[in-house]
Parts: structure tokens; C-alpha cells; sequence
């Protein structure tokens, strides 16, 4: 058969991570059955998750590997209703009876605590019951999010079915300015691309930038890939993301095993930014693309400013914005919500006494959950109020009334408008 031979160009990360998980090669645009490593649930989309697990496997089923689901409250903690409360109760009751790990209240958000407690390495396939669930490509995962019973099948089976997603690759070349971050590059980015700009697609972030972010910086980039309708959003792994799982995954050596690279002469599509010149950026109301620099958004009072989310809910976020409010204290008529992502990061901030400056400056400083984020348990603003939040969506009534103001900024933007009251370049301070 040698003259015969079709030459195979190469494959891309994503590509062969899907290949590894269907054993066998597979390419953009074919459906593959693909082997999942690992899945996570959490207190919103986990009721209908285990419903439709015990209507498909029946009611004496056993998941198909214990060791390979989390369970995470997150969203509605500690209960802010009724229901909350007893779906609650329910995940726990599953998780006893099915010994999977359950991440209780306070203990942070999803995403925070899926990488924290080593639950994501390079190479792997983990589902999500969560759009933010790509946020794990920071570490080389092919990791998407996926409707509740999809994640019953996966459940019941441990795989799922995939269109092999083409590649994006995001070059993010240059050297980022002093007090402009990775979220100002990735909402430069999606409000270049558009909201659905990158649909389906798999985009991997390179470049020397790219290559520079922390695991922080990197996990606010993945997390916003979905807001340019990303499939996944991956960095390629690196002794960046090795430093970072050494000490936190059991199987060390599983680290490197997962560090993939595509190749050159595989197919993909490729696009550039230099992010030397960038100035600070902000998603104005009500869309993630809605993106203006900072010198072109008018004068903006602001009501509101939550620092926080599993897009900018760190330590090193969390610090940033109190630098940039050199122990002043919040303007006034501005209140300010800080919620750390997890209790780790929470301890962190203690002690570095960031909370107790937040403190002092009017703040509070809540514990990890995704809190006002996604107009959860408390944080809810009025019709025309305005806040200005590090999270990752300001769609129309997403933190509270449909007639209130949602705008996205870095942690450094947030921290230098919460003691001016206005929308502020943190350059300026
Ligand atoms: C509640 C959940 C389904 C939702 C998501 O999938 O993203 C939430 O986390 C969000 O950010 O809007
Ligand atoms: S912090 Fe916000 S974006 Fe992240 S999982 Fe929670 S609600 Fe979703």
C-alpha cells in the first residue's frame, strides 16, 4: 500500500488530545466518541445532572468512575432560598451515596477550586455543567462546558460525543503594559472577534504574551472564551503551568505526560495582537463585545463595584485593585463587594492583610462564592444603577434589575474607580 499512502498533515493540540481520548486519529469536523477525564458539577446545573442519571441508568446505577466526578456548591451558598436549600440537600445525598468529592459550601467558586485541589491536568477532557468550564484550558485542558444531561450520559458512561472543533490560534504577542492586564487583552480581543466570532472553534492562545501570563492571567483568558463562542480556549502547557500543578495533582508525572503541542502543518486559522500600546479596556452595557478603550468611554458614575468571579476573583487580582486604591477610602455614594474565589484565595488575602484593607477603605469582603456575578444571593442592583464589575458578563439584568448598568473592567480598573466613583484608568492614579 506504500504508494498509495495519503500523506496525513499534522494535528492540532486540540486534535490530538481528542484523538488520545477516542483512540483513534481523528480531525476537524468529524464526530468522534470521546473518553472523559473528568467532569464537575455544581448546586445550579447538578439537580437535573443526577435526575437524568438515574432516569437513563436507573435507580440502583453506580456512576461510571466515582474518582472522576466533583461536586461543587458554589452559586447559591450558603443558601439564599428554600429551593437552594434542598438541592442542596439533594447533591449532597448523591455524592454520600455515590462516594464522589464534594467541595461544600465555602469553599470557592467551580472554577477556582477545580485547578486548587489538582482536579485539572494538561491533556485531559473535562466536562462541565458550566460555560466557564473552558477556564481549565489555562493548563492545556481540552475543557468545555455541557448541558445537565449530557453530563448524565456522561454520568452513566464516562464519554460523550464531539464535533472535533477547527483551531483559532490567538497570537498575543508584545509586552503588556504596567496596569493592563490579560482581561484587558481578552476583552480587547472578543470585542474585536465579536460574541460569536469564534463559534465552535478551539483557540489557542500563543505568543509571547501569551507565554508571559501567570496561571492567573491566563486562567481570566481561558474563562472569556466562551464569550466569543469558543468551544475551549487552551495555552499550551508549559514549566508555567507545571510549577503551578506541582503539589497539587497526585500523579506528577501525569503533568508532563499531558503536555501537548500542535503541529505546524496542521490545519488552523491564526490571528494577531500586539498588546504594547493597549490601553485598559471596558465591556460596556449590555454585551461582553460591547468593547471601548478606556479614552473613549464618557465620564461614568458608578453605583457599584464587585471585584470578584472566577475571572478575576484571585489573590493577585484582589491585590492589584488595592494597590491602585492606595489605602484611600471608596468614593462616596460607591459601595464595593469583594468576594475571593475561594477560601485558599480567601486566606491568602488575609494574610497579605488585603482584607483588612479592603475593610478599612468601606468594602466587604464576602465569602468564595460567585455572588453578585450572576445577580445570585446578594449584590443586586436597582433599575439605573451602574456597576462596574471584574466579572465576565453584563448582559441586560444579569446583576439585578434589566434597567441597571453592568460594565466589565480589570481588577486595576476597578480598584482605581472604586475611591474616584467613576469609571478611572488605573494609569492615571
Ligand atoms: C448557572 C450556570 C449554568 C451559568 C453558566 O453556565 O455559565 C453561570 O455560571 C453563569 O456564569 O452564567
Ligand atoms: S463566578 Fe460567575 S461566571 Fe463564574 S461560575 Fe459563578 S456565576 Fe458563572
Amino acid at each position: 500500500m506504500k504508494g498509495n499512502r495519503v500523506t496525513m498533515s499534522g494535528q492540532t493540540l486540540s486534535e490530538k488530545i481528542l484523538s488520545r481520548a477516542a483512540n483513534k486519529e481523528v480531525k476537524a469536523g468529524e464526530f468522534v466518541m470521546a473518553n472523559v477525564d473528568g467532569a464537575m458539577i455544581h448546586d445550579i446545573t447538578g439537580p437535573l445532572a443526577v435526575k437524568g442519571f438515574y432516569e437513563i441508568a436507573g435507580r440502583d446505577a453506580r456512576v461510571w468512575d466515582p474518582t472522576r466526578i466533583v461536586l461543587l456548591f458554589d452559586h447559591q451558598v450558603p443558601a439564599d432560598s428554600l429551593k437552594a436549600a434542598e438541592n442542596h440537600i439533594q447533591l449532597r445525598k448523591f455524592a454520600a451515596e455515590q462516594d464522589i468529592l464534594n467541595y461544600d459550601i465555602f469553599c470557592g467558586v467551580c472554577h477556582q477550586v477545580m485547578p486548587e485541589k489538582g482536579h485539572v491536568l494538561p491533556g485531559n477532557v473535562i466536562l462541565g455543567t458550566d460555560s466557564h468550564t473552558c477556564t481549565y484550558g489555562a493548563f492545556g485542558a481540552f475543557a468545555t462546558g455541557v448541558g445537565s444531561t449530557d453530563m448524565a450520559s456522561v454520568f452513566a458512561t464516562g464519554k460523550l460525543w464531539f464535533m472535533v472543533p477547527k483551531t483559532l490560534q490567538i497570537m498575543i504577542e508584545g509586552q503588556l503594559p504596567s496596569r493592563v492586564t490579560s482581561k484587558d487583552a481578552v476583552l480587547r480581543i472578543i470585542g474585536d472577534i465579536g460574541a460569536d466570532g469564534a463559534n465552535y472553534l478551539a483557540c489557542e492562545f500563543r505568543g509571547e504574551a501569551a507565554e508571559r501570563m501567570s496561571i492567573p492571567e491566563r486562567m481570566t483568558v481561558s474563562n472569556m472564551a466562551i464569550e466569543m463562542g469558543a468551544k475551549v480556549g487552551i495555552f499550551p502547557a508549559d514549566g508555567t503551568t507545571k510549577s503551578y500543578l506541582e503539589g497539587r495533582v497526585q500523579d506528577r508525572e501525569a503533568i508532563e505526560a499531558g503536555f501537548v503541542k500542535g503541529d505546524e502543518d496542521a490545519a488552523f486559522s491564526r490571528r494577531e495582537w500586539n498588546v504594547s500600546d493597549l490601553e485598559p479596556q471596558i465591556a460596556m452595557p449590555h454585551n461582553v463585545d460591547n468593547v471601548l478603550p478606556i479614552s473613549q468611554v464618557p465620564q461614568t458614575r458608578i453605583d457599584q463595584v464587585f471585584l470578584g468571579s472566577c475571572t478575576n476573583g484571585r489573590f493577585e487580582d484582589l491585590q492589584l485593585a488595592s494597590e491602585m486604591m492606595k489605602n484611600e477610602p471608596l468614593a462616596k455614594g460607591v459601595r464595593m463587594i469583594v468576594v475571593p474565589a475561594s477560601r485558599d484565595e480567601y486566606m491568602k488575602c488575609l494574610r497579605a492583610g488585603l482584607v483588612e484593607r479592603f475593610m478599612e477603605a468601606g468594602a466587604m469582603v464576602e465569602s468564595p462564592c460567585c455572588g453578585p456575578c450572576m445577580g445570585g444571593s446578594f449584590g443586586l442592583l436597582g433599575a439605573g444603577e451602574r456597576c462596574l464589575a471584574t466579572s465576565n458578563r453584563n448582559f441586560v439584568g444579569r446583576q439585578g434589575s434589566p434597567q441597571a448598568f453592568v460594565y466589565l473592567s480589570s481588577p486595576a480598573t476597578a480598584g482605581a474607580s472604586a475611591i474616584t466613583g467613576y469609571i478611572t484608568d488605573p494609569r492615571e492614579i
